[in-house]
């Protein structure tokens, strides 16, 4: 059967998905504020290859884990929510089915309290 990477057009997809996500984030004013010292070259290919190793693709994220790279910000829910808008936007802009889409957020939602540190 073929993985959740496959389905949605691999590599590119990932590429497109992610610099739509770091385009709406940055025009967000709610959010742009906690990037504003992250060299965003570095964080593309980290979320790169992070979404690549969620959705079981061949690229192996060597990033931090998921609780320490957002220790410290105090998130709320708020903005785990405001965050996975503008992902699940960018899956839909970059021709992700709904259905994948959602399957990927589920995923993603499954990181939530590493994430918000709970
Ligand atoms: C929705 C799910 C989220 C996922 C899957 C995610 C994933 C990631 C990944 C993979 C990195 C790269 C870590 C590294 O380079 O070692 C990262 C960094 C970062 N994340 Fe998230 N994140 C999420 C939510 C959030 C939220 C809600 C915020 C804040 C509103 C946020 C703010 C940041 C910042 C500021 C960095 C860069 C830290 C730095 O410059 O060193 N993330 N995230």
């Amino acid at each position: 059967m073929s993985t959740l990477y496959d389905k949605i057009g691999g590599q590119p997809t990932i590429e497109k998905v992610v610099d739509a996500f770091h385009n709406s984030i940055m025009a967000d004013n709610s959010l742009k504020g906690f990037f504003a010292k992250t060299d965003m070259a570095k964080q593309r290919a980290h979320q790169i290859a992070f979404f690549s190793q969620i959705l079981e693709g061949p690229k192996q994220y060597s990033g931090r884990a998921m609780d320490k790279t957002h220790s410290g910000m105090k998130l709320s829910e708020q903005h785990f929510e405001a965050v996975s808008k503008h992902l699940t936007a960018a899956m839909t802009a970059s021709g992700v089915s709904a259905e994948d889409a959602s399957a990927a957020m589920a995923k993603v939602s499954s990181l939530k309290a590493a994430i918000l540190n709970k």
